[in-house]
């Protein structure tokens, strides 16, 4: 992805009202913090957060967290969600390698990827967001009966996704290699990315996973 360095950005991170700040010191308070006992999903790596948005829009039962690693990105989310004022949608600056320590175990009640940057240089894949590395991370929080719903147009990330499912013991709800032409299509929520790479054309995969199950 092309950054391009949006000036004041980290001045207005760290004064807005809906971007949470030192996200460590929330381990096992999610739910005070948004003062209701709702189910919390995550997207991880939610960009400029039109899926996530639109996600908090139609389910106002649940509380959404969007976590983006880059400020130039997330200002974008931050002006939306400013005019939209949503109560259950709040975001957190940080980099998904230290994600377990945010969140307690079973906090998180479902996960989204979407169109995860695909790294694709082997030395650099247990950064993928679905790398073993990862997968494994998630579970420490992800609650026992939760999910996790992966999309992307890259089908060389795609089919690896698919070995580091079955290497890290997750279960294989569903999946598919084009999803827009599929039984899954009804209800999709799209996303930035999925919009325009699936006006160029491109097929858009997606896997619905569990977490393994706890011995
Ligand atoms: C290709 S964009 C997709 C954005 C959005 N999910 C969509 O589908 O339109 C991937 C986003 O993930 C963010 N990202 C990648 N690795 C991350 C990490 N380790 N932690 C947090 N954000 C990350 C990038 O900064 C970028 O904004």
């Amino acid at each position: 992805m092309r950054l391009r360095n949006v000036k004041g950005s980290r001045e207005m991170i760290a004064t807005n009202d809906f971007v949470v700040h030192e996200e460590e010191t929330m381990k096992g308070k999610w739910h005070d913090f948004f003062e209701n006992e709702n189910p919390i999903h995550i997207e991880v790596g939610m960009g400029k957060g039109r899926f996530i948005i639109d996600m908090a829009k139609l389910h106002p039962e649940i509380n959404y967290i969007g976590i983006e690693k880059y400020s130039s990105v997330l200002v974008r989310a931050i002006e939306k969600q400013t005019i939209e004022q949503l109560p259950n949608l709040v975001f957190i600056r940080m980099d998904a390698e230290a994600i377990e320590n945010v969140f307690e175990k079973d906090e998180v009640a479902y996960i989204y990827l979407n169109f995860s940057d695909p790294w694709p240089k082997d030395r650099h894949a247990r950064r993928r967001l679905t790398s073993v590395q990862f997968l494994n991370r998630y579970v420490n929080f992800l609650a026992a009966d939760g999910g996790l719903t992966f999309k992307t147009d890259n089908r060389p990330l795609f089919d690896f996704s698919l070995e580091q499912v079955e290497l890290a013991g997750w279960e294989m709800v569903n999946y598919t290699f084009d999803l827009h032409h599929s039984e899954y299509a009804e209800g999709n929520v799209m996303t930035e990315y999925e919009e325009k790479f699936s006006a160029m054309g491109n097929p858009i995969c997606r896997m619905v996973i569990k977490p393994p199950k706890k011995k």
